[in-house]
């Protein structure tokens, strides 16, 4: 069966919505950033998270471990995926995920984001002087090609992890994934 593949921007619940999915359908759940860590580490043998690859090493390399982990990840079956926010500039590797997986887009709004962003301080690829600003351009640019590229897109609204996972329940419910045989 093919895989569930979660986007979004960054903090819209990727992750907490993709172990609860994962839990609910007993099966595995894998985020993209944490696979891509692990292939940093094994060129690089140093020990470092997703953001301080793209701050210390660059978003050319960044993006090239992306597309590594992306294709290692997408010749799994039937697992539950979340990707970083960024993957929407890198075609290539959400392609490779496309494949052999359903897109589903969680869509929340820039300000609900945006706090939930600063409560974990100012990321590299937003403006430290302007870092509203550059998150509203950031979003307004992702928004549209998230949503277009989906199979799947989740409105969240300010909707609670469990709201969320009914939303998703219930859109797999109307499709002919196979996914909803397992509940
Ligand atoms: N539906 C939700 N309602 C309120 N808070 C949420 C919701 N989903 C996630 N959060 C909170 O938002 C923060 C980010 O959540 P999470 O790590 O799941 O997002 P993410 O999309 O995986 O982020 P990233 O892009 O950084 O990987 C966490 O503090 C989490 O508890
Ligand atoms: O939104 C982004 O551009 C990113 C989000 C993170 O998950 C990481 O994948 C990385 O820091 C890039
Ligand atoms: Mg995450």
């Amino acid at each position: 069966m093919k895989n569930i593949v979660l986007t979004g921007l960054k903090h819209a619940g990727k992750s907490t919505l993709g172990y609860m999915i994962a839990k609910t359908f007993d099966t595995l759940f894998y985020d993209l950033d944490t696979e891509l860590e692990r292939l940093a580490y094994k060129k690089t043998h140093k020990i470092l998270t997703a953001r301080q690859i793209w701050k210390e090493l660059g978003e050319a390399f960044f993006r090239e471990m992306e597309l590594e982990a992306a294709a290692s990840l997408a010749e799994k079956n039937s697992v539950v995926i979340a990707t970083g926010g960024g993957i929407i500039d890198n075609r290539k590797a959400l392609s490779i995920l496309k494949e052999n997986g359903i897109i589903v887009y969680l869509e929340e709004e820039p300000a609900v984001l945006f706090d939930r962003i600063r409560k974990g301080g100012i990321p590299p690829f937003l403006s430290a002087d302007n870092p509203w600003e550059s998150f509203v351009a950031l979003y307004n640019k992702r928004h549209s090609a998230y949503k277009e590229y989906a199979d799947i897109v989740l409105t969240l609204s300010g909707a609670s992890p469990e709201e969320a996972e009914e939303m998703l329940l219930q859109k797999l419910k109307e499709t002919e994934y196979g996914w909803e045989q397992l509940w």
